[in-house]
């Protein structure tokens, strides 16, 4: 493992009761990487996060963060690096101003930043007009989206979300994969996402797991596993007049075929909307 690797674990097991929840999960996931953790309900996915945000501890098995062993992390260390959206990390009955202005002095932001980064993120959020409501007064989507506001707040250098587009209407996900496009691309955090629907989400991911049962069955680079779960469709072209005067307006692995032109078409990559 090297120092540009974010999160490494080592086959770990967490039980509950007879319960295994999580199981042998080994993965690695570079710093400044998105990584994707998929897998259907009750397949371990918030246990796996809960584990590497160093709220749960592992009944066996290994975990690193950034280098370091967590087991050994201060819960300060933890708290300044991690940031975890989740949807009941909010007071219902102050103002998201207030809300996020309480979060940004526990995770020490520095006072005279603070109001300036609230504005920055709910204004990307489009959350701006919703500073002064009260948090239980605001639909399921705008929650969500409060919620990433406060996790991102201290700017930390690892993100952990779960299911961040659940319930978001299409439009809402629209904007909430832009705001994680944004943070992926500037490179300052690394981001762990967990869900059950991908919802666009995939296109964010460098890298992606499969969780089934506790156990990890699959993972790799995401262009890697759907080229070799969808093969690329082979297309073969018949060409009026001359293939090869054709083939300078197609795709560079175009090759002239007998009276025609055969090519693959590439996987979906990344950076495609
Ligand atoms: N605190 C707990 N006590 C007992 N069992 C638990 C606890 N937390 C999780 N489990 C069990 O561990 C298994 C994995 O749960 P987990 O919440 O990690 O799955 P998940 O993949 O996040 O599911 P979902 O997509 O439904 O949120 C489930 O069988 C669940 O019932």
């Amino acid at each position: 493992m090297s120092v540009a690797t974010a999160i490494a674990t080592d086959r770990i097991t967490r039980h509950f009761g007879d319960r295994v929840a999580v199981d042998g999960v080994s993965l690695e996931v570079s710093r400044g990487a998105a990584f994707g953790l998929l897998g259907p309900n009750g397949a371990g996915k918030t246990t796996t996060v809960r584990l590497l945000a160093g709220v749960l501890r592992p009944t066996a098995g290994a975990i690193r963060l950034f280098g370091e062993p967590l087991a050994a992390a201060s819960s300060d260390q933890l708290r300044s690096r991690i940031g975890v959206q989740t949807d009941t990390s909010l007071y219902e009955t102050l103002t998201l101003r207030d809300n996020l202005t309480t979060w940004a002095e526990l995770y020490d932001v520095p006072r005279a930043e603070v109001s300036g980064r609230i504005d920055d993120v709910v204004q990307l959020l489009g959350l701006a007009d919703r500073l002064g409501s009260k948090v239980g007064t605001l639909s399921k989507g705008m929650r969500q989206k409060a919620a990433l506001a406060r996790a991102v707040l201290h700017r930390p250098e690892l993100l952990f979300l779960d299911e961040p587009t659940a319930g978001l209407d299409p439009e809402s996900t629209q904007e909430l994969l832009a705001y994680l496009r944004g943070l992926i691309t500037s490179g300052a955090s690394t981001v762990f996402i967990c869900t059950h629907q991908l919802h666009g989400l995939e296109s964010l991911c460098d890298a992606i797991g499969i969780l089934q049962s506790g156990r990890l069955t699959t993972s790799g680079a995401v262009d890697d596993l759907l080229a070799a779960r969808w093969p690329s469709p082979r297309y073969r072209l018949l060409v009026a007049g001359s293939p090869a005067a054709a083939l300078p307006h197609l795709p560079a692995n175009a090759r002239v075929a007998g009276d025609g032109i055969e090519f693959d078409l590439a996987p979906a990559s990344r950076s495609s909307p």
